[in-house]
C-alpha cells in the first residue's frame, strides 16, 4: 500500500513522501511489505518521478525491488547510427573452451553478436579451436591456451608467459572479457588464466566470471576481489560454492536478499548476479531482481548466453553512462548489464519455448535473441 502511495505522489510532492518513509515505523511497514511482495512484486511503472521515488524507497529501506527491466534494456542500447563504424557496439572476448567443452564458449560468443555486439573472439585450446570455429564463420578464434597434458613441467613457464603475449596483444581492445564458459579445471590453464585476469584488470577491462571461470576465483578471490568492474554469475552451485568460501555458511534462501548484498561486499564491491527462478543481481549497495519471461526448460547453455548477453550490455552501459544523462535510476554500469542481460535472455527463452515447448534447445533461445531485442527496443 505503502508503495502505491509513494506512486501516486505529484511531482511535488515527491521529496515530502520520502521523507516522511524515512520514519522509522513507516520504514519498518515498508520493509514488510516488500518482503511480502517478494522477488515477483514487478510493477510497470514507466515514469521519471515514479522511478525516483522508488528508489528513494529502495534506498531507505535497503531492501531489492524488481528492477525496471525493460527500460534498462532501452536506456542502454545503442540506436543504430549510419555515422558509427566497427567496433564501436562492442568488441568482446570470450576465454573459455577445451577438450571436453565447446559449446559453452561458442554459445556466449554467438549471443554477444546476435545482441548487436560488432566483434565476438574466443581463447580457447587447440583442440577447441577448430570444432569452434566450424560452428561459425562469425567468431575470432584464438588457439592460445594449453592444458597440462599437452605441456612438459619444464616447458610450463615459458608457454605461460607465451600464452599472455599472446592475450597481451589484444586485451586492451575489448570492452568486455567474458572468463570461464567451457574452461575447464586444468589446473596448468587455470593458472595462465588467472594472469590473464591479473593482466586485464590494469586496463580496466570489465570482466563477467562464470562457469569454470567461477571455480577458478571461489579458490583465489583476490583474483577478483575489489574490482568493481568484475561481474559473477554464478548458478546454483557455483553459487552454493561462493557461499561456503566466502561467508562460511550455507546458502539461505529465508534471507536470500540480504545473503548476496553481504557476499558481493565482502568480495570488494564486485556484482554478482545469481541465477534462478529470479535472478537476484547486487552490487553490495543495492539488490535488484529480474523475475520476467523465462522458460520451464532447464537445458544446458543457457547461462552461457546469459554471461555473454550481460557483457555487452555491460559495455553498452559504460558507453551510455559517459556520454549521456541515463534516463533510470542506477548508475553502476555492471548493475545495469546484469539487468538488461538476464531480461533479454529470459525474454528469448521465453519465445524459444512458445515455439519448442519441450524440445527447446540453446540453439532454440539464441535465434530468439535478435526477435526478444526487437519487442523492447524495435528498429524500423
Ligand atoms: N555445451 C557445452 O559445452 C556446455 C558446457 N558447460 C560448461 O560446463 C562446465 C561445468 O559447468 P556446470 O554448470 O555443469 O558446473 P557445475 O559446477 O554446476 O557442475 C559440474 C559437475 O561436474 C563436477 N565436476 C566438474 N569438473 C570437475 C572436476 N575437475 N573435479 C571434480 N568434479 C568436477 C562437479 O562437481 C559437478 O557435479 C562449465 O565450463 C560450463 O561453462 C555448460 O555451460 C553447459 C553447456
Ligand atoms: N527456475 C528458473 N525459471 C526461469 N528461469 C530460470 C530458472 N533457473 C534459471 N533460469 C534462467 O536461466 C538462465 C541460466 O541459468 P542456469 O542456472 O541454468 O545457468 P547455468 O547452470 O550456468 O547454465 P549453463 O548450462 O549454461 O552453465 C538464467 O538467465 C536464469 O535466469
Ligand atoms: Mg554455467
Amino acid at each position: 500500500m505503502l508503495i502505491k502511495h509513494g506512486l501516486n505522489c505529484g511531482f511535488g510532492a515527491k521529496k515530502n513522501c520520502i521523507f516522511m518513509l524515512a520514519s522509522s515505523a513507516v520504514l519498518r511497514r515498508q520493509q514488510l511489505v516488500i518482503r511480502c511482495l517478494g522477488v515477483g512484486g514487478y510493477s510497470d511503472h514507466n515514469t521519471n518521478t515514479n522511478q525516483k521515488i522508488m528508489q528513494g524507497i529502495r534506498f531507505m529501506s535497503g531492501a531489492s525491488l524488481e528492477a525496471d527491466a525493460e527500460n534498462v534494456v532501452r536506456a542502454i542500447t545503442p540506436t543504430l547510427d549510419p555515422n558509427r563504424h566497427k567496433g564501436q557496439a562492442g568488441k568482446i572476448a570470450v576465454i573459455g573452451g577445451c577438450r571436453e567443452y565447446t559449446g559453452a564458449p561458442y554459445f556466449a560468443a554467438i549471443s554477444a553478436l546476435k545482441i548487436g555486439a560488432d566483434l565476438s573472439h574466443v581463447f580457447c585450446t587447440k583442440d577447441a579451436a577448430s570444432v569452434i570455429k566450424s560452428y561459425s564463420p562469425e567468431l575470432i578464434v584464438h588457439p592460445i591456451l594449453e592444458e597440462s597434458y599437452s605441456v612438459r613441467d619444464e616447458d610450463k613457464s615459458f608457454i605461460s608467459e607465451m600464452v599472455l603475449g599472446e592475450v597481451d596483444k589484444w586485451m586492451e581492445r575489448f570492452d568486455c572479457l567474458v572468463v570461464g564458459p567451457g574452461l575447464g579445471r586444468d589446473p596448468f590453464l587455470l593458472d595462465c588464466v588467472s594472469k590473464i585476469i591479473k593482466h586485464v584488470r590494469q586496463f580496466n577491462v570489465p570482466i563477467v566470471i562464470d562457469g569454470d571461470g567461477l571455480f577458478l576465483i571461489t579458490n583465489c578471490l583476490d583474483l577478483v576481489s575489489g574490482y568493481p568492474l568484475a561481474v559473477l554469475t554464478p548458478n546454483i552451485n557455483e553459487y552454493k560454492r561462493l557461499v561456503q568460501k566466502v561467508l562460511s555458511c550455507e546458502v539461505n534462501d529465508e534471507d536470500a536478499h540480504e545473503q548476496l548484498l553481504s557476499l558481493a561486499k565482502r568480495i570488494g564491491g564486485v556484482t554478482i548476479l545469481r541465477k534462478g527462478k529470479s535472478d537476484l543481481i547486487s552490487d553490495g549497495e543495492t539488490v535488484e531482481s529480474v523475475s520476467i519471461y523465462g522458460s520451464p526448460r532447464r537445458c544446458g547453455g543457457q547461462g552461457d548466453i546469459l554471461s555473454g548477453s550481460v557483457a555487452v550490455f555491460l559495455s553498452w552501459a559504460r558507453h551510455v553512462i559517459t556520454s549521456e544523462n541515463l534516463s533510470i535510476s542506477s548508475k553502476n554500469p555492471t548493475m545495469l548489464g546484469c539487468i538488461a542481460g538476464s531480461t533479454l535472455m529470459r525474454k528469448a527463452a521465453s519465445f524459444a519455448f512458445e515455439n519448442k515447448k519441450r524440445s527447446t534447445l540453446t540453439t532454440d533461445i539464441i535465434e530468439c535473441l535478435g526477435r526478444s531485442l526487437q519487442d523492447i527496443c524495435p528498429v524500423p
